[in-house]
């Protein structure tokens, strides 16, 4: 804000909000490639739309700027909406190359389109008016910093929100996501409708900025900055997306300069030197792996003092410097600071402490309450792999309130039956009913939202989250609040986040895992992992919970917590399908034991009565199960 009030130099001015313009863009473009881990080559697309929909707003009909700027904001965001539908029912290369068609499109459509946007002869603009009174330069710059504090507040309420959970969990584990309720699809979609929305907002500011807005502008090459941008400054950063935007501005000038080119050089290749020291000393990193950037950094400083002038070498040292971040600096500049001197994700400040959490409300009682007897029924269900019948002709009926063990040997069938029940799978054939509805052909999140959870047998966390957002994901469904209530911060979205928290706490305190409540899930040991996958499936208030093998990998005294947990789980009034190879754990606490071979059900029952079952045991040995556990004896 203070920087046109020192420096009086009008480049200097145009540089800097140029950088602001493009941090703005990068904050939304951050939302898609940081948080859901999206590839998008459009971005420079729906900046041009942004610019175009400003532009042609003030030329044909002379707009004020809150008209110009929220129309652009909000057609860009539509053209971002009809992008990712389609673009985003596919992903990796084929994401990236829809993208890119797009912003290719939308370049030759606006050179095409003279009769709106006067083609390759572009359009010329003012600084506009803004109540009555026309802004010159240092104002402009003043209104766009104060937008880039806007967007920076926004974007950062969002993120921290339940929306951005929602974001970031899509990326950590899009099928548990899409277990926990929270529809991969559209929250990949809603989150670039966001970030569209910032890039129109910077297209719109970049057009009056700049004074002149022309098809050429917005090229393939902006793009590729852009995505550079986000990575080099490093991503899921607020402060990486400013200063992301500040090398790709200033970058090009620096290399147009080779008196300056030095002194930065000398000084990158001295950061780089004391950093490789600092990260060998604290065995972060052998010297091996550090001699080549430490080399490299100051063979450019010595190339800056060799070479008289920089314009033949500036692309080959941009490149050079590109590769050099892509090989070293995977996590940006952010990401190596922090790393580089210890420092952690800044964590959200909770208002509730967790010895305030009670476990009393934690489950859900409502779950059990009501219904009729049968919780699920399935009849005749055949899900078949090309030649292979996964399962074959299942009947299974499971009675509410009850532990109902799902045993058989490896290969059997007893994923898939979860994978059937939660919508990951379509059954080939047979029907599938809960709570008097079908399961067939509905989606994952919409079986999650109608009241079953599910862990799974290979840990699916989402990574980079506290086991405290990991819960939170699971209450998402508890939330009512949108975007706007997320951005003003209304009431109903603090009552909603505030009572989120509480009860996220509550349910980590359940399965004992309160004093980790701020720890990242990936740092958890594998037992306690699993303890909260359950707590996150528990948030969902399931009326049927599907356990996929829980106790696997834990040790003797985690087992008997775990028993315990689920044992508490069935008083709560919820129905739990277990799935366990443990048989002291399916013996002691099942109600009712169905077994599985080759994808069919050969005997069902209690558990004595199936544990003594010719066929059961035929089917263990006649597998040649060699894990003692295992046996049905
Ligand atoms: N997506 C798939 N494509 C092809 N085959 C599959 C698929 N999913 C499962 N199968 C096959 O279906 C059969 C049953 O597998 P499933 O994972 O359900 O067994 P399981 O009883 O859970 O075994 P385990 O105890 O080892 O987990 C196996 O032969 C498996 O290879």
């Amino acid at each position: 804000m203070l920087f046109p009030i020192g420096i009086n130099n009008p480049y200097y001015i145009h540089l800097l909000e140029t950088i602001m313009i493009y941090a703005i863009l990068l904050f939304g473009l951050d939302i898609v490639v940081g948080y859901t881990g999206q590839v998008s080559l459009g971005h420079a697309g729906l900046f041009g739309i942004g610019a175009y929909t400003a532009g042609v707003l003030v030329f044909k009909l002379g707009a004020p700027l809150m008209v110009s700027l929220l129309a652009a904001v909000g057609v860009t965001a539509i053209f971002g909406a009809i992008l990712a539908l389609p673009a985003l029912r596919v992903t990796g290369p084929y994401l990236a190359m829809v993208t890119l068609a797009f912003g290719t499109i939308i370049q030759i459509l606006i050179n095409e389109m003279s009769f709106i946007t006067e083609g390759p002869m572009g359009i010329k603009l003012q600084k506009p008016p803004l109540f009555g009174h026309k802004l010159d330069e240092r104002e402009f710059f003043w209104l766009v910093a104060v937008l880039l504090v806007v967007s920076l507040v926004i974007v950062h309420r969002v993120l921290r929100s339940h929306l951005g959970r929602a974001f970031e969990a899509l990326r950590g584990s899009p099928v548990a996501s899409d277990c926990m309720g929270v529809s991969v699809y559209r929250y990949k979609v809603y989150a670039f409708v966001i970030s569209a929305g910032f890039a129109g907002m910077a297209g719109s500011l970049y057009a009056y900025s700049e004074q002149y807005i022309s098809p050429n502008s917005y090229n393939f090459e902006l793009t590729v900055l852009f995505l550079l941008a986000v990575i080099m400054g490093g991503r899921k950063s607020r402060i990486g997306s400013l200063i992301g935007a500040a090398i790709i501005v200033l970058l090009p000038k620096l290399l147009d300069d080779v008196v300056l080119f030095r002194y930065v050089s000398v000084a990158l290749a001295v950061m780089v030197l004391i950093s490789a020291a600092v990260a060998v000393k604290r065995q972060k990193a052998t010297p091996a792996a550090m001699a080549i950037p430490v080399v490299g950094s100051i063979a450019l400083a010595g190339l800056a003092f060799w070479l008289d002038t920089m314009t033949d070498w500036r692309l080959s040292i941009f490149g050079v410097i590109m590769l050099f971040v892509v090989y070293y600096l995977q996590d940006g500049i952010v990401g190596f600071v922090r790393n580089a001197l210890n420092l952690r994700r800044p964590k959200p400040q909770l208002d509730v402490s967790v010895e305030g959490a009670s476990t009393a409300e934690a489950v859900s009682k409502a779950a059990g309450a009501g219904g009729s007897d049968q919780v699920l029924e399935a009849a005749g269900v055949l899900m078949q792999f090309g030649g292979l019948k996964a399962l074959n002709n299942v009947d299974l009926v499971v009675r509410r309130g009850t532990i109902h063990g799902l045993i058989g040997p490896n290969g059997s069938g007893k994923s898939t039956m979860m994978n059937v029940l939660t919508g990951i799978y379509v059954p080939t054939a047979g029907s599938l009913s809960f709570g008097g509805r079908s399961l067939v052909g509905r989606t994952s999140s919409d079986i999650a939202l109608s009241g079953i959870a599910r862990t799974f047998q290979n840990v699916q966390l989402f990574g980079e989250m506290t086991a405290l957002q990991n819960v939170q994901v699971g209450l998402h469904h508890t939330f009512a609040s949108n975007f706007f209530d997320v951005a003003v911060h209304t009431p109903r979205y603090r009552r909603e986040s505030a009572s989120a928290v509480n009860r996220a706490l509550s349910l980590l305190k359940f399965v004992g895992l309160e004093a980790l409540a701020e720890e990242e899930a990936r740092n958890l040991p594998y037992g306690k992992q699993r303890l909260l996958e359950i707590a996150r499936a528990l948030a969902l208030d399931p009326q049927l919970l599907l356990l996929d093998e829980p106790a696997a990998g834990l040790t003797a005294p985690d087992i008997k917590e775990l028993i315990a947990i689920i044992r508490k789980i069935r008083d709560h009034g919820i129905t739990v399908i277990l799935i366990e190879h443990h048989m002291d754990v399916v013996m002691s606490m099942c109600d009712t034991v169905s077994v599985l071979d080759f994808g069919q059900k050969i005997a069902e029952g209690e558990p004595a009565k199936v544990q003594a079952d010719e066929k059961v045991i035929e089917a263990y040995l006649g597998g040649q199960e060699t894990d003692a556990h295992a046996q049905p004896a």
